[in-house]
């Protein structure tokens, strides 16, 4: 039987593990990770993660051929395929510090392998790395060896949270990269023949390494730069009196540039597009290409921009001052059907207002007051390092209270903030909840998730990103 074992038990090993588990019964899948609560409760009915479809998977497969366990060198000792999955964050000192990924979890992993190994093993890249980390990882592996052969293979994740499941069961592309030698080919045919057994051979796609580490730093700034193209042309509409959804399916409606991920919003979060395309810019200023490391920064500049104009429009809007006043934030994740709050464009637009000396009133389906409070004391990219080594909140920030229901966040409030596209938020009552706000009653719409004018029906004063504004927007300029 093939054992796999995967070192990293987070949003990318636990469900893609999960997954292999259910499409290769003959293969035994143990997860490890050095946190115990995290494996706790993975083998619990509270999945640390959630995701939908997940709960089923998992449970169709554990304690079959799937396991997760805190044993990180005993399964890694044992396995035949080691897949690492740990965080590679931002680093946030020294050389690099703010853009170069922080390779530190990785390398320890990789020296943990050359130690516990007794047998020859294929060591996979998952996590997202720099192009030319695996000639790193050989380095290490192989000047620690004891004569033990490994091969390392880049085959990077392309799925995103929320839709995980289905991402993994029907893939659009494996991207699997190795060396161009026999040892090589060999290692790339057996994680081939793995993934082999659900994803059609022709969408398994096999590369040199760098090709496959560079693409996934790719694949993410393309979709994020198409996202701060949308975001751009919002500040252009909203200018001009365009609307930025009718620009997009005009523009989308162009086969060559296709209608998906072109929907403008308060500015895309997650743990990775930042961080991997800090990433990308930092290799290309080590590489001599600032011209091309520039290109890249303007997607993040652009994103920035983006957050910093929402909160300075709801600001303006509201006579240019916040401080008192009760505002209520609905939705807190980085997206719908997750719960993961991290790089959430709630961090900065909270702050923001807090700043402001707003008094904020959230409300998120998934997201818990501990996760807002660490999130909002918390310090830039400090939050991908594993849960254990984080800093707890020395004190909770007062003027934020977390509720757990949407009409609750709105009582009394002088304004609404919608900063995630939670289907729920879609169908509220909004005449009840403008019956029981301040008035004027203000709306801002970071998703475009409401009818703007049934709003204005009611009374409320909307603001939409991109949209054409009100003419109380358009009286209340706000300077970005
Ligand atoms: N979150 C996502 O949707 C995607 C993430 N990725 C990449 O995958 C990698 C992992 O991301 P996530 O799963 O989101 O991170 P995560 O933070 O959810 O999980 C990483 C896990 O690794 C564990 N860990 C760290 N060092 C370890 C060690 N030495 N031994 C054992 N366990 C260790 C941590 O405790 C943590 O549970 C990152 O490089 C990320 O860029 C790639 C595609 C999608
Ligand atoms: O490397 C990763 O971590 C993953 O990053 C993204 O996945 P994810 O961050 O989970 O979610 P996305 O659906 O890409 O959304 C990212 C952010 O962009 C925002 N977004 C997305 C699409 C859009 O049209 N507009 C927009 O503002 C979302 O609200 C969210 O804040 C990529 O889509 C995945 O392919 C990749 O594997």
């Amino acid at each position: 039987m093939v054992k796999i074992c995967c070192i990293g038990a987070g949003y990318v090993g636990g469900p893609t593990m999960a997954v292999i588990a259910l499409k290769c019964p003959s293969i035994e899948v143990v997860v490890v990770d050095i946190s115990v609560p995290r494996i706790t409760a993975w083998n619990s009915d509270h999945l640390p993660i959630y995701e939908p479809g997940l709960d089923e998977v998992v449970k169709e497969c554990r304690g079959k051929n799937l396991f997760f366990s805190t044993e990180v060198e005993k399964h890694v000792s044992e396995a035949d395929i080691v897949f690492v999955s740990v965080n590679t964050p931002t680093k946030t000192q020294g050389l690099g510090a703010g853009k170069a990924a922080d390779l530190t979890y990785w390398e320890s992993a990789a020296r943990m392998i050359a130690e516990v190994s007794k047998s020859d093993k294929i060591v996979v890249e998952k996590s997202t790395v720099p192009v030319k980390t695996a000639e790193a990882i050989e380095k290490i592996l192989t000047h620690n060896s004891k004569g033990i052969n490994f091969q390392i293979l880049s085959n990077p994740e392309f799925l995103a949270e929320g839709t995980a499941i289905v991402d993994l069961f029907n893939p659009d592309r494996v991207l699997i990269g190795g060396r161009e030698t026999p040892g090589g080919e060999k290692a790339v045919k057996a994680l081939k023949d793995v993934y082999a057994n659900w994803v059609p051979e022709e969408r398994i796609i096999c590369t040199n390494l760098w090709s496959a580490e560079l693409s996934k730093l790719a694949a993410n700034a393309f979709l994020a730069q198409r996202i701060s193209s949308v975001n751009a042309m919002s500040a252009l509409c909203e200018a001009t009196g365009a609307d930025v959804s009718e620009v997009a399916h005009a523009v989308g409606k162009d086969t060559r540039i296709g209608p998906k991920f072109l929907n403008a919003s308060v500015g895309f979060g997650g743990s990775c597009f930042q961080k991997d395309i800090l990433n990308l810019v930092y290799i290309c200023e080590c590489n001599g290409l600032p011209e091309v490391a520039n290109y890249w920064k303007q997607v993040i500049k652009v994103n920035d921009y983006q957050k910093t104009r929402f909160v300075n429009r709801v600001v303006a809007s509201m006579f240019n001052t916040v401080s008192g006043k009760k505002v209520a934030i609905l939705g807190f994740a980085f997206k719908k059907d997750t719960g993961d709050t991290r790089e959430t464009p709630a961090i900065d637009v909270c702050k923001g207002l807090l700043g402001d000396k707003a008094m904020l009133s959230i409300y998120d389906p998934q997201v818990t007051e501990d996760q807002i409070q660490r999130d909002l004391a918390m310090n830039k990219f400090d939050w991908d390092h594993p849960s254990h080594l984080q800093p707890v909140s020395p004190t909770a920030i007062k003027s934020l209270s977390v509720v757990w229901d949407a009409y609750d966040a709105t009582k009394d409030a002088h304004a609404v903030c919608i900063l995630t596209e939670w289907d729920e938020f879609r169908s509220l009552d909004y005449q009840r909840i403008y019956d029981n706000m301040q008035k004027p009653a203000f709306l801002f719409d970071g998703r475009n998730v409401v009818d703007a004018k049934k709003l204005r029906e009611i009374g409320f004063i909307v603001y939409s990103i991109g949209k054409p504004l009100d003419q109380w927007l358009k009286d209340m300029p706000a300077i970005a």
